[in-house]
């Protein structure tokens, strides 16, 4: 028996002494063999109404440095943060630190396909084309323009029923922005009261909006994936995952029963149909990699990434609006005088100098994509003294940016004049505002958001004036330390829409 007890503590203590032998190489909390930092983690998020994981994230970086490795679970997760340390990775390294985890989660979630989750060849590929058929369909010019502004006024128009009501604008908000997406991918939109909208936003916001239950996969890579099913959240997921697979390859059916793949492409979807067919006649009768199951896979991504985002910025400026009611008024002025109750182009944008500051500060506060989304090293590397496995999670900690001092003084002020020379009153960007991420692998549809992010703002503080609800101010600060999720939305609120009189 003394033996035995002798053996396993002997194990233990081996074990411990390994762990810690190998913790204490890398900057980073000790934590647990086997478990991590995940019992502390779960212990603040349960005593801690206030817990959200990208503040836990930045929490580590302010006790261990800008560099750090975190251990949850099995799962290494390597933390990049600040400006310097982000660009010195993901824009001057960028070869080595633009793929996508290699975890067994995502490849069951997005198999590898698509342009938020592919690497390598295939990867390059899809963003080169996605990107080029975005450039012809006018996006940045006039065409997408056009498309934004009907949606806008839709838009308006909706919103004006509700005048001296109260509303929740999210639902509004988000289906002029999917209707922008939609006429760019299907060349379609729906109506505000279509049901298969009102669906297709609840499986968007159980793929942007997951929990921390959702994320205990990720902890254990280890773990069979069967067990995915047993996490309630993880399988919403996967649900949502397939519902939009599902609704997206509906439509590319639609369109490729009618599509005469000779005549010139009027969406994203046709353009591809087309890329098939010459590739098809150009080779040995091969698609390459664009076949339909990646075509589904990046139609469903350009959907989602480029939805639940931009609303909830949209969303994010209105609340800073209703809260700063002096700054609402003063955009309002300028929008007044500028352009009057004509409607709004995209040139009307450099002499609109307080709203782009405004949409600025917003995007700063709002942090909204915190951690950016996942990237790992090509292969093992060292970074800034610490060893990165490519089996690590690395999170660009975009939220060190915005809310640091010495970039932004005073971080958690919503500040307009941050982006506004004080002697001019003119605007001047920053580049430490990065909501988009940098690098390769910064987002794709920036273009596209920033548009969609100014012609949407400036018709409705020329229309209307917001105030929230006495709920809403009331329940201010918890609105706004908002949800936690990839997406970064406020807790739910209702608005005042009053049509201003024009
Ligand atoms: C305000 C709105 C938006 C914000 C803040 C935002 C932010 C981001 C961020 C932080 C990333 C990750 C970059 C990285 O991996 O380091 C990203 C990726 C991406 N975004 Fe956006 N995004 C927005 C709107 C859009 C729109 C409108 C579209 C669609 C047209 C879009 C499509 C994508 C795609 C496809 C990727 C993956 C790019 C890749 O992996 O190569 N995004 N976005």
């Amino acid at each position: 028996m003394t033996l035995v007890i002798t053996v396993i503590v002997g194990l233990l203590a081996a074990l411990l002494s390994r762990h810690l032998i190998r913790r204490l190489k890398r900057r980073g909390p000790i934590g647990l063999p086997i478990l991590g930092s995940l019992p502390y983690m779960m212990y603040r998020a349960v005593t801690d109404r206030q817990f959200r994981w990208y503040l836990f994230v930045d929490e580590m970086r302010k006790a261990y440095g800008e560099v750090i490795s975190l251990v949850i679970g099995t799962q290494e997760f390597v933390v990049i943060s600040g400006y310097n340390k982000i660009k010195a990775s993901f824009v001057d390294r960028a070869d080595m630190f633009s793929q996508r985890p290699n975890h067994p989660f995502y490849q069951i979630v997005a198999e590898g396909r698509g342009l938020l989750f592919s690497e390598g060849p295939l990867w390059q590929d899809q963003r080169r084309f996605a990107l080029r058929v975005l450039r012809d369909f006018g996006l940045g010019r006039s065409l997408s323009e056009q498309q934004i502004q009907t949606e806008a006024q839709e838009l308006a128009r909706h919103l004006s029923d509700y005048n001296g009501q109260e509303t929740d604008v999210k639902s509004h908000i988000t289906k002029a922005v999917v209707n922008v997406i939609a006429g760019l991918v299907f060349a379609e939109r729906s109506g505000y009261e279509d049901p298969k909208l009102e669906e297709f936003l609840e499986h968007t916001k159980a793929l942007t909006q997951a929990g921390l239950d959702t994320v205990l996969m990720v902890f254990f890579p280890q773990l069979p994936i069967s067990l995915t099913s047993l996490s309630p959240s993880s399988n919403r997921i996967l649900q949502s995952e397939r519902w939009v697979m599902d609704y997206c390859w509906d439509k590319i059916q639609d369109i490729s029963r009618n599509y005469d793949k000779s005549s010139e492409p009027i969406c994203f979807v046709e353009a591809y149909l087309r890329e098939q067919r010459m590739r098809q006649a150009s080779g040995e009768g091969d698609v390459g990699s664009f076949d339909n199951r990646q075509l589904i896979r990046t139609v469903s991504d350009l959907y989602v990434a480029g939805s639940d985002t931009t609303a909830t910025t949209l969303r994010w400026a209105l609340l800073y609006c209703c809260f700063h009611p002096e700054l609402q008024e003063a955009c309002h002025i300028e929008i007044s005088t500028v352009i009057g109750d004509r409607e709004v182009s995209m040139k009307d944008k450099r002499s609109l100098h307080k709203v782009q500051a405004f949409l600025d500060e917003t995007q700063r506060m709002a942090n909204l994509v915190p951690m950016s989304v996942e990237h790992r090293a090509a292969k093992e590397v060292d970074f800034d003294g610490l060893p990165v496995s490519p089996d690590s999670i690395v999170l660009p900690n975009l939220y060190s940016v915005h809310m640091d001092p010495e970039l932004f003084p005073e971080p958690h002020e919503f500040n307009i004049n941050r982006f506004l020379d004080l002697e001019t009153g003119t605007y001047k960007p920053s580049e430490y505002l990065i909501p988009f991420s940098v690098g390769k692998r910064s987002c794709l549809g920036e273009t596209l958001a920033r548009m969609e992010l100014f012609l949407f703002f400036v018709p409705l503080l020329q229309k209307f004036r917001f105030e929230p609800n006495e709920d809403c101010k009331l329940k201010r600060e918890d609105i706004l330390l908002g949800h936690d999720g990839i997406v970064r939305a406020p807790a739910d609120h209702r608005l005042v829409v009053h049509s201003r009189a024009l």
